[in-house]
């Protein structure tokens, strides 16, 4: 069966990775996390990239999407277990969304759904700050976080227009507890999650 993929998307702190980790437990998927591949081959002995994406995480901006590509394609195509993904916080612009239909075309990668969730620019800060307190990424800071949020505004929107023209966009208010927008998400994507 061709590999099936759901992605999601949302400003910085909204609790993308929280509802991942929740999603690929219950219901089996791998879950890939976009920037936690970037941060890895930044930190990778050897990698060529680790100045260019130390620099663009910093400044809130986005890895050429030949690099991000390629980390998730390999994870994809390296994955033994499951055939069903969740990407995490990919694609992030335009440039990211073009490059990744090409390369979900050709390796024959199923993309079923965008989960797009909706949070305040305030109660991003709150759990950004809180997360700032054991996580150590260079980003989580108010310098970062502004920039993230402009990037998030002016260029990932774009890519939720997209999947919304493709009637492919599930849009989940992610102001509620953890346990709340989870039975949310179970709720609006009954008809994928098996
Ligand atoms: N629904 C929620 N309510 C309160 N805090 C949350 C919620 N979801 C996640 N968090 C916390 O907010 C921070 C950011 O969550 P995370 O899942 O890393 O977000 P993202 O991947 O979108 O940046 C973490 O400290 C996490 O524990
Ligand atoms: O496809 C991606 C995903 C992430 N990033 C970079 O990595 C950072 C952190 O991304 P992550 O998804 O880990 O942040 P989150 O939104 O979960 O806080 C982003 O701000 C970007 O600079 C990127 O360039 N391309
Ligand atoms: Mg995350």
């Amino acid at each position: 069966m061709r590999p099936q993929i759901i992605h999601i998307l949302g400003g910085p702190g909204c609790g993308k990775g929280t509802q991942c980790v929740r999603l690929a437990t219950k219901y089996h998927f791998k879950h890939l996390s976009a920037g936690d591949l970037l941060r890895q081959e930044q930190s990778r002995e050897g990698s060529q990239y680790s100045k260019l994406i130390s620099d663009i995480i910093k400044e809130g901006k986005i890895v050429p999407d030949f690099i991000t590509c390629n980390l998730l394609v390999d994870s994809i195509l390296n994955e033994q277990k499951t055939n069903k993904f969740l990407i995490d916080g990919y694609p992030r612009n335009e440039e990211n969304l073009k490059g990744w239909l090409n390369a979900t075309k050709e390796k024959e990668l199923d993309i079923q759904a965008l989960i797009f969730f909706e949070c305040s620019k305030e109660i991003m800060w709150e759990r950004i700050k809180k997360r700032a307190q054991n996580s150590n990424r260079e980003d989580d800071n108010l310098n970062s976080f502004t920039k993230r949020l402009d990037t998030f505004y002016n260029h990932t929107m774009k890519v939720k227009d997209y999947f919304q023209s493709q009637n492919k966009c599930i849009t989940i208010n992610a102001e509620d507890t953890p346990e709340n927008i989870f039975m949310t998400i179970e709720q609006r994507l009954k008809f994928l999650l098996k």
